[in-house]
């Protein structure tokens, strides 16, 4: 083997390895995620934790964040069905969890759609979040603080348009930036690497971007020292439970039963096996 494959397969076995770790941390430590989400991602977020092995918890009234945030082990914000109603308690959570060393990540659902939805999300941002992962779309609205083509909540862009737009973003917040799409973009504004696993129906099932995000909290919850790995590793290991889900689906809605119990019994073989992460 030329010795520059051999050093490609030394970095796919480390990535393979390193995401089976976390997930088998994971089901060892069972997480404790807060989720302040949309209406639409409740019932596939709360079941793709539940399944990787996390506990989730839909718990979004202001009342209650100073009693139960501290406790938490990562927080998942997501403006999907976003209302003024909403954002203090977004504001609030982003607040108490860095103020107890709790590390939060933000779903920018739809940023580019409207002036109130940008702001919001831009304040968000300014709140520190460990992670922001979004579409193409979202991630270039975001990164330049400007309404831009999205299709709703759809992206009318590829995670690759996304690039410049993610390092920017990555760079300007301290965050690290995801791009979801056919290839994810992982970055922390210098070094970007994709994660290469998934399957294009998994955009037929509403909330998977939503529910990928949540699992990003539940691995970085475990792994809060190395965010970047911790974001590559969830993206990948969804991927791969999408991809395993596709083999048994017939399509959407039962990709997204599949897409649950795949990753519910996704064992070593398959990640060794199926992760592909490159650097880009
Ligand atoms: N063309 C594609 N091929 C493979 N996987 C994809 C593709 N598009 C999206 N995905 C995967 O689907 C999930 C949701 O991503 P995406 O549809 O981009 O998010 P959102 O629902 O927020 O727009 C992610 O795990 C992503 O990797
Ligand atoms: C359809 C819809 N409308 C508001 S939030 C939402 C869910 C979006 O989920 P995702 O970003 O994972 O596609
Ligand atoms: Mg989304």
């Amino acid at each position: 083997m030329e010795p520059s494959n051999l050093n490609k397969e030394q970095d796919q076995n480390s990535w393979a390895l390193n995401a089976w770790t976390l997930l088998s941390k994971l089901r060892d430590q069972s997480p404790l995620i807060q989720c302040i989400t949309n209406f639409v991602s409740m019932d596939l977020m709360a079941n793709t934790l539940l399944s990787a092995g996390a506990s989730p918890a839909m718990i979004h009234s202001i009342e209650e964040i100073q009693d139960f945030t501290p406790l938490i082990h990562a927080l998942c914000i997501n403006v999907g069905t976003l209302s003024p109603a909403w954002l203090p308690a977004m504001r609030e959570a982003a607040l108490v969890a860095n103020k107890a060393g709790k590390p939060w990540i933000l779903d920018p659902v739809a940023a580019g759609a409207s002036c109130f939805r940008l702001k919001a999300c831009l304040e968000l941002v300014g709140l520190k979040p460990s992670v922001i992962r979004g579409n193409g779309s979202e991630i270039i609205a975001l990164s330049k603080a400007s309404l831009g083509a999205t299709k709703g909540v759809d992206s009318s862009h590829e995670s690759m348009d996304a690039m410049e737009a993610a390092k920017s973003l990555a760079q300007s917040s301290g965050a690290i930036v995801a791009v979801s799409g056919a290839v994810d973009i992982i970055t922390d504004g210098h070094r970007v690497v994709g994660a290469h696993n998934g399957v294009s129906m998994l955009q037929k099932v509403t909330a998977t971007g939503c529910a990928v995000t949540a699992l990003i909290a539940a691995f970085v919850a475990v792994d809060p020292l190395h965010a970047l790995e911790a974001t590559a590793s969830a993206l990948s290991i969804f991927g791969i439970a999408g991809e395993m889900g596709m083999d048994m689906a017939k399509g959407p809605a039962s990709l997204r039963m599949h897409l649950i119990d795949s990753l519910y019994n996704l064992d070593q073989a398959s990640v060794s096996s199926r992760l592909k992460v490159s650097s880009l």
